[in-house]
């Protein structure tokens, strides 16, 4: 990149630091570096740990390993007695090297890497930065994951945000060496601070639980807006946290509701919102949302499948729940209807004469 947005700056308390040097729109790339070396993300044993490291080391050309030599180390020389593994150990970013299962069906094979100017970025348990590694160029990408402006620091998190701080630190103090002075880990009253605990724990109960479109879409008994609101009072959470890797997770859901209950004016404005977001961290996701904007009644797959019809006289409707067997009487537009069990592969080839939640069988 000729004209980076962002520049290295020794700080008072946190040695260089990267600052953005214009304005940084979110979702927006920062730069794309290769590692200046790799090793195991496990320490080597030591002895012959050592001979690896300073082996990695003179493999280096001459002025990036000076310039390493400038990066963080908080290992002294009894533990690391190779600057390369101090270096590493105090920014290796995780970089995972998983070939497809047809090459290697043992999963990934994680390893560090250690880069000359992204790894000048410090932490924040709110982070407005983050970096992908992208295994078939050899290079981690760091974008921003909300507006910066121009002066402010670029951070990313070395910790997971989702934790308490008390266990946040107990990964930064011995991996790092420092405590953390970040907006969320210094609030002015105690109470604040427990707050900020409460939501991070709450959001990862969320992470885990939350109600998701998948299932939603699966599950035509559920209300229209069961994933929506859900979604849309955890959003607030996550921003006020600086949680915002967590946004286009649950913005790529609401817009996927929206699209299946066929509210075009809400699924455009959630699509452009998630693109604005994923463009850099999620390519492909990206490109797909790119063809449903094209043509959401054409493109979207399930397009307006929740969206009520009426029901129209001399039509045969089934119902159809989970599968199961039901024998109820129902009255629909004063009619009485007969419901019954129907298999299940109806509800893929009369996909389109459905209620909203399923097939009706209307009584002659
Ligand atoms: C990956 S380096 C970050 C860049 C580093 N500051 C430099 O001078 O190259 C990690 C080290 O930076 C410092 N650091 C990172 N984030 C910090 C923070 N929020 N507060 C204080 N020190 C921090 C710690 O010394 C840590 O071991």
């Amino acid at each position: 990149m000729d004209d980076p947005p962002f520049k290295v700056i020794d700080t008072p308390t946190k040695g260089f630091g990267m600052f953005a040097a214009r304005p940084i729109s979110k979702g927006s790339l920062i730069f794309v570096e290769h590692p200046i070396f790799i090793v195991p993300a496990m320490p080597l044993p030591k002895g012959p740990g050592f001979q690896v490291y300073e082996q990695v080391g003179s493999g280096i050309p001459e002025d990036q390993y000076q310039e390493m030599t400038t990066m963080a180390n908080c290992r002294d020389f009894e533990e690391c007695p190779s600057i390369v593994e101090g270096v590493a150990r105090t920014n290796a970013l995780n970089l995972e090297f998983r070939f497809p299962s047809i090459f290697d069906g043992s999963g990934g094979r994680h390893y560090g890497g250690a880069f000359l100017k992204i790894n000048r970025c410090n932490h924040s348990c709110g982070p407005n930065a983050a970096y992908k590694w992208n295994l078939s160029l050899l290079s981690a990408t760091l974008y921003a994951l909300r507006d910066i402006q121009e002066g402010e620091e670029i951070t990313i998190t070395y910790a997971d945000p989702l934790q308490p701080r008390s266990d946040r630190w107990k990964k930064l103090q011995p991996d790092y060496r420092f405590t953390c002075d970040c907006p969320w880990c210094t609030h002015s009253d105690s109470a604040a601070q427990e707050e900020s605990d409460n939501s991070r724990e709450y959001l990862q109960t969320y992470v885990a639980t939350h109600p998701s479109y998948r299932k939603w879409s699966a599950d035509p008994c559920l209300p229209d807006n069961h994933v929506i609101d859900a979604h849309l009072s955890a959003l607030p959470v996550i921003q006020r946290e600086g949680l915002d890797a967590l946004l286009p997770l649950f913005m790529e859901e609401i817009l996927r509701c929206y699209g299946e209950l066929g509210n075009e004016a809400e699924f455009k404005a959630w699509t452009e919102k998630t693109i604005e977001l994923c463009s850099v961290g999620d390519r492909k996701l990206a490109q797909e949302l790119k063809r449903y904007l094209e043509n959401p009644q054409k493109n979207f797959p399930r397009w307006a499948k929740r969206r009520p019809k009426p029901i129209r006289e001399g039509l045969t409707y089934h119902f159809v729940k989970f599968g199961l067997a039901t024998e109820l009487t129902l009255f629909v537009l004063g009619k009485s209807a007969r419901l019954r069990h129907t298999p299940s592969s109806l509800l893929e080839s009369e996909a389109d004469d459905f209620f909203s939640f399923g097939l009706l069988e209307v009584g002659a």
